[in-house]
């Protein structure tokens, strides 16, 4: 069958490989994983990742719809979101979620209520903004005192204060999230100094916390996708079992979102003309910022491969743009083998923030998505370098 580009690939094997890898560098029962479902919520995704048995980290209402549509049980989801409307709070209430993350004083009142409304007592976490810089690209840090997300760390005794007046809510954790792509362990090393200080002061308080939520963050190798597709869960789950001075009976909850399924998704798209222009040749390709943004809005860097060239005609530089009416719709520039009108170019790293984030900006189709498994896709892009139409 002759598939239309563009369109994403996900890898189940890899995905697989990946979430197996995940699961056996668990190091104890009382760490458990939540997949961020914004990364990639295609509904075989989250089937995937709930055969391993993962939770689910949502922020919106309908991820929660959606993550119990896909099999996650209410009391392995939960919600954070630092604008919750008033009816997301109701589908988290109402499911009774595990947690809701609570990211104000301000919002506390209004979970108050609406968990009276629903007769319900609902399980809270405050999300504490604890000022660690993740030292990673600045859109995408959360954990800054300049960030919106959170309690400022200084308002901590407050919101317990604020929290004990409120007969609806029962407060079970906290909750952290300093940013993603993260590659440095130090970022995290100095979250868990941070969580430390803050258990003790809330056991002063006279409170015990049943689980710590250090959110997620991990990053993968955008450089090397070929030859580093599993990140390295090992050192990072050591890094919070050697520095977190847990008490007896407390569990921590991770919000691995990139991590899980960055490397498994790729973009394909056809080149739809190479233009000599003034000062450098463009591929001009059929997939454009509307299907993957992350380049336009973080300069970020994808590997791309001509998966359908000739490598014995030698290589020139190509800058590899969509057909956006947008200068900064500009995929990279790279050398690769002579390109010409029809080679299929895969864009590797996708698989998180890729499809979520796609718009129809300019009246484009919506993405669609294939799998490494299915019968209709008779070719395997990348495995298989074999032209598609
Ligand atoms: C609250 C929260 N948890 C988890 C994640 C997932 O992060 P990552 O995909 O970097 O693991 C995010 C996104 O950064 C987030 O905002
Ligand atoms: N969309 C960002 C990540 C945002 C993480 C969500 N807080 C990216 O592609 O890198």
């Amino acid at each position: 069958m002759a598939v239309q580009t563009p369109f994403y690939f996900y890898d189940l094997e890899l995905l697989e490989n990946t979430l197996q890898a995940l699961t056996d560098a668990v190091p104890s029962d009382n760490f458990k994983v939540h997949y961020a479902i914004k990364a990639n919520a295609e509904t075989r995704i989250l089937e995937t990742i709930r055969k391993y048995g993962l939770g689910a980290d949502c922020v919106s209402g309908n991820e929660i719809t959606k993550a119990l549509e896909c099999g996650f049980d209410a009391s392995e989801i939960v919600l954070a979101g630092v604008g919750k409307s008033d009816a997301e709070l109701n589908t988290a209430i109402s499911n009774q979620i595990h947690s809701i993350n609570c990211e104000s004083i301000e919002e506390l009142e209004v979970i108050n209520e609406i968990a009276e409304q629903n007769n319900q007592v609902a399980s809270i976490s405050f999300r504490i903004n604890p000022n660690v810089d993740a030292k990673t690209h600045h859109k995408i840090t959360t954990g800054l005192s300049e960030n919106k997300f959170g309690i400022p760390i200084s308002e901590v005794s407050r919101a317990i204060a604020e929290i004990r007046k409120m007969p609806f809510l029962s407060l079970s954790g906290i909750h952290f999230h300093i940013g993603s792509q993260i590659l440095s362990m130090d970022p995290f090393v100095k979250l868990c100094q941070q969580v430390n200080t803050l258990l003790d002061e809330i056991e002063e308080e006279g409170i015990t916390l049943e689980h710590i939520n250090v959110g997620g963050g991990l990053g993968i190798d955008y450089l090397n996708p070929d030859q580093n597709p599993i990140p390295d869960f090992e050192k990072y789950f050591a890094v919070f079992k050697e520095h977190l001075n847990l008490r007896e009976g407390q569990t921590v909850h991770f919000e691995l979102g990139r991590s899980v399924v960055a490397q498994c998704g790729s973009l394909i798209t056809k080149v739809l003309y190479v233009k000599k222009g003034a000062t450098k040749n463009f591929a001009i390709v059929d997939a454009g910022m509307t299907e993957l943004i992350r380049p336009a809005l973080y300069d970020s860097y994808h590997e791309m491969e001509n998966i359908t060239a000739d490598p014995l005609l030698g290589n020139d530089n190509y800058s590899v743009v969509g057909p956006i009416c947008e200068s900064s719709d500009v995929f990279g520039e790279l050398e690769m083998p002579i390109t010409k009108r029809n080679d299929i170019i895969k864009i590797k790293s996708a698989g998180a923030y890729g499809q979520v984030l796609s718009s129809n900006y300019n009246l484009r189709d919506s993405a669609v998505a294939y799998y490494s498994d299915e019968q209709s896709l008779n070719v395997c892009i990348g495995k298989e370098q074999e032209a598609l139409a």
